[in-house]
């Protein structure tokens, strides 16, 4: 049987059974619309009143996703009418040719684009992707991917676009600037901008998007580039509540959890809190690190030390090495963590929280970038602080 239609089968069987299916499904990490189903019950999305959820459970085992099934109630709603649903892609709906308009798009192949947009393909939906740089288009190519001109095409050929792209200016045009997304948007089509930025910036795009037609949905991400490659991601959605319930089986395949914040600006300003936090524990860490070796102390010994008491945390456990070692590989860009610092920031000023510990380590981060340290990793703001005389 085609593995599409298995895992579709597997979907409804789970999803429409009756009595209530009770037991373990084993699906491959490759089996989105399996995985949607068990997200869109544990979440309650389809859920009526009587839908009650016992334990879940995933964890990776031998390359499979493992759910526990505990359903007590089911979604009986036509398949078609389910939150769920992919666009229809060739393979699934038996015809050669894609549906014009009916595949994913990706604009902005950096870091964390390429990685997500590579996760996006294993849904085998057509991709239609756009870069700046064209050259970074050629990986997603060779994977079954179309390279477009601008982003208005890769809206013209999707159903659901999503971007990935470095700040709130570039984010402003990519989506509202000649050539942009808007240009391309209509009712039935969504723009869902993964991107970093302020809620303002959000907020415009949302309204441009929304006058022509379109839903929004902003889901910027925790998580680096590792989480981004393993699908491992934390989605911080917000804006278009059925745009979310909609690209379920996307937010799976790119994330291992999704948060839907409510009104659009939420999930960016949750994205800042929390990035505000990592840029402080970042700059408190690696004046740790300097002052031990000024005070004679190993600086492996101090990693040692905290990764036995009650701040051990996995940031300082990945990158406790490579700041000891000098290496600085870009994971997460030192120029995005101060943008994030500085966004912020801003959001601090508008709402009158005072925040002296961010903005003292705002400065470090600014002058980590004056040194030329921004498109290192952020864990390079150490030079800043250690070679400070
Ligand atoms: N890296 C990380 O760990 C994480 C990053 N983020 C956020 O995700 C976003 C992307 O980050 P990341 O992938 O690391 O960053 P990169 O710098 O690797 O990628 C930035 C992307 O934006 C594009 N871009 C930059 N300037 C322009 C422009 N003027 N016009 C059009 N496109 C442009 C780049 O295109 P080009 O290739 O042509 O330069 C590239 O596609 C940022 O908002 C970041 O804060 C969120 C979570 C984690
Ligand atoms: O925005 C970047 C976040 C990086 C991370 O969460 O590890």
């Amino acid at each position: 049987m085609n593995p599409v239609l298995l895992r579709s089968s597997l979907r409804h069987a789970i999803c429409l059974s009756s009595p209530p299916l009770r037991g373990i499904v084993d699906t491959p990490l490759v089996s989105p619309p399996l995985a949607s189903c068990w997200r869109s019950h544990r979440d309650g999305w389809n859920a009526g009143p009587e839908l009650r959820w016992g334990t879940t459970s995933t964890s990776s085992l031998k390359g499979l996703r493992k759910f526990k099934v505990f359903c007590s109630s089911v979604d009986s709603r036509p398949v078609g009418e389910q939150r769920d649903e992919a666009p229809v892609s060739s393979s699934q709906s038996g015809k050669e040719e894609q549906i014009e308009g009916e595949g994913y798009g990706f604009l902005g192949l950096g870091i964390m684009g390429v990685a997500m947009a590579k996760n996006l393909l294993k849904l085998g939906v057509p991709l239609t992707v756009w870069n700046r740089s064209s050259d970074k288009c050629a990986p997603l190519v060779e994977l079954g991917a179309t390279a477009a001109k601008t982003p208005a095409e890769v809206v013209s050929k999707s159903k659901i676009t999503f971007a990935m792209l470095a700040d709130p200016a570039v984010a402003l045009t990519v989506a509202v600037g000649p050539g942009g997304v808007v240009d391309a948007i209509t009712p039935g089509k969504s723009y869902v901008d993964m991107s970093t930025v302020d809620a303002e910036t959000s907020v415009t795009i949302s309204k441009a998007i929304t006058s022509k037609g379109g839903r929004f949905l902003e889901g910027p991400v925790s998580g680096s580039k590792k989480p981004a490659e393993d699908g491992q991601l934390v989605i911080l959605a917000a804006g278009d509540e059925s745009l979310y319930h909609d690209v379920a089986a996307p937010f799976d395949v790119m994330g291992k959890k999704a948060f839907y914040l409510g009104e659009i600006g939420n999930g960016a300003k949750m994205k800042l809190v929390v990035n505000m936090v990592m840029g402080s524990m970042m700059t408190a860490f690696s004046e740790g690190l300097s002052l031990a070796e000024k005070a004679g102390l190993k600086q492996t010994d101090v990693l040692d030390v905290l990764e036995l008491g009650a701040i051990a945390n996995p940031m300082f456990k990945l990158k406790g090495p490579s700041v000891i070692k000098g290496s600085f590989p870009p994971a997460f860009p030192l120029k995005h963590q101060q943008k994030d610092m500085r966004l912020a920031l801003a959001l601090g000023d508008e709402v009158a929280q005072p925040m002296p510990v961010a903005a003292a380590a705002n400065e470090v981060f600014k002058k980590a970038r004056n040194l030329g340290l921004g498109d290192n990793d952020f864990s390079a703001v150490y030079k800043a602080i250690a070679e400070s005389s």
